[in-house]
Formats: C-alpha cells, sequence, structure tokens
C-alpha cells in the first residue's frame, strides 16, 4: 500500500455522464472533495479525451479507463499517444501480450492498470467467457503476470485485495472499482464492497461511479465516502 499524503486522492470518481457539460457540472458540484477522476468509455467517446487534458492542466489527476485490449503494436502506439494526455493512470486488460505492449509505450508520468477481472463477473460469468479458472485464481494469476512484466498497479475488486496484495508486493498500486457505502445499490456489480472495508484490505484507491453521478448531493457522498477510507 502506497503512502498517499492527501487522503481525497484515494477517492477516484468515474465520470460515467453523456457529456462534457455534465461533467463538468459534476466537477463543480463535488468541489474540493474529490482530487481523482476517471474517464472511461461513456464520456470518452463524447469529447471527454480532451476534457482528460483541461482536468489535468487544472491540477486534477485523472484516470484514463480505456481498458486496451488489441494486437501489441496497437496497444504500444495507442499507449504512446495517451503518454501526452497529462493522465495519471491508464487501464488495459491483463493479457500478457498487451501488458508488455503497454510497458513499451508507457511514457514518463503514466502508470498502466491491468484490469485482472472485470468487477461484474462471478465464477459463472467468468465459466460462460470459456475460464477454466474461478475469479479468484484467475485474478491471481493475472496480478503474478502483471507484476512480472513490469505493470505499475493492478484493477480487482477489494475482495481479492489482500491476495493481490500477497502476490505483487507493497510497491504495486491497488486500484478497486464495485465499491458501494452501506447499502447503496449494487447495479450490475457483482463483487462489492464498501469504502472502509477495501481500505482495511489494502486496496490504494478506490473508484466510484454511480453512488456519486445519482446522488442528490454528490459533494456530500464524495466527503463521506474520503472519511470511510481514512
Ligand atoms: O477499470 C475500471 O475502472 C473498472 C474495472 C472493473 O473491473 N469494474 C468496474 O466497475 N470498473 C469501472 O469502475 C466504474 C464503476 O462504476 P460504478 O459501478 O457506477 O461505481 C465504472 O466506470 C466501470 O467502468
Amino acid at each position: 500500500m502506497t503512502e498517499i499524503a492527501d487522503p481525497r486522492d484515494r477517492l477516484i470518481v468515474a465520470l460515467d455522464l453523456p457529456s462534457v457539460r455534465a461533467a463538468e457540472a459534476l466537477i463543480d458540484r463535488i468541489g474540493d472533495a474529490a482530487t481523482f477522476y476517471k474517464i472511461g468509455y461513456q464520456l470518452g467517446y463524447a469529447g471527454g479525451l480532451a476534457l482528460a487534458e483541461r482536468l489535468a492542466g487544472r491540477g486534477l489527476k485523472v484516470f484514463l479507463d480505456l481498458k486496451l485490449h488489441d494486437i501489441g503494436n496497437t496497444v504500444e502506439e495507442g499507449v504512446r499517444s495517451a503518454s501526452g494526455s497529462g493522465a495519471t493512470f491508464l487501464t488495459v486488460h491483463a493479457y500478457p501480450q498487451t501488458m508488455r505492449a503497454a510497458v513499451r509505450g508507457r511514457g514518463a508520468g503514466l502508470k498502466i492498470l491491468a484490469v485482472t477481472v472485470l468487477t461484474s463477473y462471478d465464477d459463472a460469468d467468468a465459466a460462460e467467457a470459456g475460464y477454466g479458472l474461478p475469479v479468484a485464481e484467475l485474478v491471481a494469476k493475472r496480478a503474478a503476470q502483471a507484476a512480472e512484466i513490469g505493470i505499475d498497479g493492478l484493477v480487482c475488486s477489494a475482495a481479492e485485495a489482500g491476495a493481490v496484495r500477497r502476490v505483487v508486493g507493497p510497491d504495486r498500486l491497488i486500484v478497486t472499482p464495485g465499491i458501494r457505502p452501506a447499502g447503496a445499490e449494487a447495479g450490475d456489480q457483482k463483487r462489492v464492497m464498501t469504502p472502509g472495508d477495501a481500505r482495511r484490505a489494502g486496496i490504494d484507491h478506490v473508484v466510484v461511479g454511480r453512488p456519486i453521478t445519482g446522488a442528490a448531493d454528490p459533494r456530500a457522498v464524495a466527503r463521506a465516502i474520503v472519511a470511510d477510507l481514512a
């Protein structure tokens, strides 16, 4: 687990919103309660990649959640292009070829996170997708491969954080979506945990979307999550 001076940096707010205007309005409402924002498919394909540079220019931290997975050359060059965006984190799927390519394309200042097994998957979903291992074993196997390849951090559920920490050691980042404050709707997430329990499990950062984006008072929810993480 890395030392993080400002506890707000542990919360990454997922800007899963339909437009840059909606994202900017949410960031304004959250104000200084959050410092780290994630831009994924929904916003990225709606002009959000340019927003990433603007947010980084304002001193906010940006996680580009592109979940790259393609032939090695395409991943390497894609990561090289993203290295100029000002983002702090970029995701790729945790396949060995893809991870090696991402490490080759990684520029200074950009950390590559490998997505082990999506938090919307349980063992039945993994079996349906053709994997012969339960989720926990697949996560541990991919985490070991990621560490061997030199990936900076892992995305997994907080339920696997302890096992992943044992595999990757203290210096690699563990970033966990599937986070729900007590009583919040899980939605399509299957491997969920509260922020406080995730922190006690040894995570570095949590990713939270709908519990904040859908809240009547997103600033209050962000503040409560940061307090729970501290
Ligand atoms: O890479 C991710 O960020 C990610 C990986 C994963 O396994 N599960 C997962 O939910 N995510 C992302 O984390 C966010 C979770 O959003 P909520 O379920 O709304 O909190 C979404 O933007 C997902 O794309």
